[in-house]
């Protein structure tokens, strides 16, 4: 994947031609817009010669560069190129410059025939089409803002009165209308993971005030000591928190664990967690039922047709937002501007198009390269890990629409500038160049009237800015392609509006690359392994009892436990899972250690005789 300047611009362009038949060979029924030297007209103003200087430098129009090419360019080319493709959205005032991306006009047009293809399935999937086939269903989050859209009238009120029932909630809860059995709420503890964490969580620290009405922390795991740490950061507040329990599916079991877990605390706390607790659910999923038949606070719907990773303008992003005092009208505003702005079949005037334009020139269609987000916005910092699965899971997929194997997908990853500047920018600049970056801007460096002078002429916001255009003409003159997005200010607008700006660009790019970028086969599948390993234990369990119901007790090797759970094949599982129980305390080495597993023979510390793992 490394490649130097000297073949990245060599006549033969031997790495881009490498990577083209390495992706044509995945998939024979996938053609690639082929790149070859008459291709690279943004970098026609270069002209190579040889350079005997390890030092980079940028002298008026010339870039010196380390991998002994001088590479010539015309300031003027580069800021034309920059003009001609800058774009701008007025009303969001959100700008997209993706000069530093190296695509030329022949590949330009080349792609021209996918985007019509990806522009008709967009237009599909908006009026209902079944865009996730696999399974049979319809994908409508460009619905949630903007109702008309929904493709019937049902789907439209749904959506509607679900909202409506948020803003209502909240403001009933904010204003203490509804109360907690000891008064006002004062905090959300919000128990989910995956879509169901990630778009609350980036929404909070983007946007909450600095003393929201009710404050949020999130349960998004099952780490038991991470369970024990939120609930005891709440302390004596747990008597005022609103618990939100969100799960699509109703029965994922790390969100599952937290509620039992969180459910315990409050039994401990002599407190009633009916009287506390919201669910946020598919209609007679696990958890509605549960959330029914309990009595609790309030129930609010997940639909069908909103995959987890695009639902945070549903209930599950709008109902923690709007308790936390933020506008979420505002939210879905931005969100429905910048889908209205991804309708056009102009690819130059249709953002997340543009986006998927570079991701595909700078992955080669098949994720060749990673995508590193750098925001240089502390509050923005969550927006790397939201697009990760955003982007991942709809992305990394096996088969494509037509059965072939491909293994697609688009790694993402960053924090935030700048502060990776002094972690891995080193190696973004000079290391493998196995990425392509995207900068995010934020033009208003703090709110008018708090800033000041560090030093004559110089705020802390112009270091800031300083390094994230420093950092983009670093690694440019190191050949390493970036995206700037840039918005005026973090407002629930812009968030709404970049939230749906990345949205799009997925959809748009996985019919590009023909995946259904709806589904998620693969997360199965360590599900599964997951729940073979816990019954697995459970025959453990069941086979170390019945030796330490014996008089004397009859500690066992691995061997034998593997015997006699019949599973002499899982022995490594067995100690993995023996070694886990030992460190809890839940089973005893009678003999030898842990690290050396052959050596070991153990029981369990207590016989039970109605053997309950059965
Ligand atoms: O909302 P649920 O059903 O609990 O699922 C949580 C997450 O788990 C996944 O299904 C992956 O397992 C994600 O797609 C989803 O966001």
């Amino acid at each position: 994947m490394a490649s130097s300047v000297s073949t990245f611009y060599s006549s033969t362009f031997k790495k881009k031609s490498i990577s083209r038949s390495s992706s044509i060979s995945r998939s024979s029924s996938i053609s690639f817009p082929v790149r070859s030297r008459s291709h690279f007209d943004i970098f026609q103003t270069y002209s190579i010669v040889s350079a005997s200087s390890s030092e980079v430098s940028k002298n008026n129009n010339i870039i010196t560069s380390k991998k002994g090419g001088l590479l010539e360019k015309s300031s003027e080319a580069l800021w034309a190129r920059y003009l001609d493709w800058l774009y701008q959205h007025k009303e969001l005032g959100l700008y997209i410059d993706v000069s530093r991306v190296g695509f030329t006009d022949e590949f330009f047009k080349e792609m021209e025939v996918k985007f019509e293809t990806a522009f008709k399935a967009m237009e599909d999937l908006e009026k209902g089409s079944i865009a996730n086939p696999d399974e049979g269903r319809m994908v409508g989050h460009y619905w949630l803002r903007n109702s008309k859209l929904s493709p019937n009238s049902f789907l439209r009120m749904q959506i509607e009165n679900t909202l409506e029932s948020i803003s209502k909630f909240s403001d009933d809860v904010i204003s203490g209308k509804i109360l907690s059995p000891a008064g006002r709420f004062t905090q959300i503890l919000s128990v989910g993971i995956g879509g169901s964490a990630l778009g609350p969580q980036f929404v909070a620290e983007a946007l909450a005030p600095d003393n929201p009405p009710l404050k949020i922390r999130f349960i998004d795991n099952t780490d038991p000591a991470g369970i024990d740490h939120q609930i005891a950061q709440l302390g004596p507040e747990l008597a005022t928190t609103l618990v939100i329990v969100i799960s699509k599916s109703g029965g994922t079991p790390e969100t599952r664990n937290g509620l039992l877990e969180v459910q315990k605390a409050f039994r401990e706390a002599g407190l009633d967690f009916s009287k506390q607790g919201v669910a946020i659910t598919q209609e007679n999923s696990l958890l509605d039922n549960t959330a029914r038949i309990e009595r609790w606070v309030a129930r609010f719907p997940m639909f069908d047709w909103v995959g987890g990773r695009t639902s945070v303008m549903s209930a599950v992003g709008l109902l923690p937002a709007a308790l936390q005092g933020i506008n979420i009208r505002e939210m879905l505003d931005g969100a429905s501007l910048m889908d209205e702005a991804n309708r056009s079949t102009v690819v130059k005037n249709n953002p997340a198009a543009l986006l998927a334009l570079c991701w595909y020139w700078a992955s080669d269609g098949v994720g060749s390269k990673d995508m590193v987000v750098l925001p240089y916005k502390d509050s923005l910092l969550l927006f790397s890990r939201y697009l990760q699965q955003l982007v991942m899971e709809s992305l990394g997929k096996e088969f494509d629409l037509d059965g072939n194997r491909v293994n697609q997908g688009l790694a993402v990853y960053g924090n935030k500038g700048s502060t990776d500047q002094h972690a891995y920018i080193q190696q973004l600049r000079e290391g493998v160049h196995n990425f392509f970056a995207t900068f995010i801007e934020v033009l208003r460096d703090r709110p008018p009237g708090h800033d000041w002078e560090l030093e004559p002429g110089v705020t802390c916001g112009d270091y800031l800015f300083g390094m994230l255009q420093g950092t983009r003409s670093a690694l440019y003159s190191n050949d390493r392609e970036s995206i700037t997005v840039t918005v005026q200010e973090v407002t629930p607008r812009s968030v709404g509006g970049m939230i749906a700006l990345y949205e799009r660009a997925v959809g748009i790019y996985a019919s590009l690359i023909n995946i259904n970028a709806y589904h998620q086969p693969g997360v199965e599948a360590g599900k599964k392994a997951a729940g073979e390993v816990l019954a697995l234990q459970k025959r453990v369990l069941t086979v170390l009892n019945e030796a330490s119901c014996k008089d004397p007790v009859e500690p066992l090797t691995l061997d034998e436990v593997a015997d006699r759970c019949h599973s002499p094949e899982e022995i490594e599982m067995i100690y993995k899972i023996i070694a886990h129980m030992e460190a809890n305390d839940r089973a005893i080495i009678a003999e030898g250690s842990c690290g050396s597993p052959r050596s070991i023979k153990v029981y369990l510390g207590e016989c039970i005789v109605d053997d309950m793992y059965d």
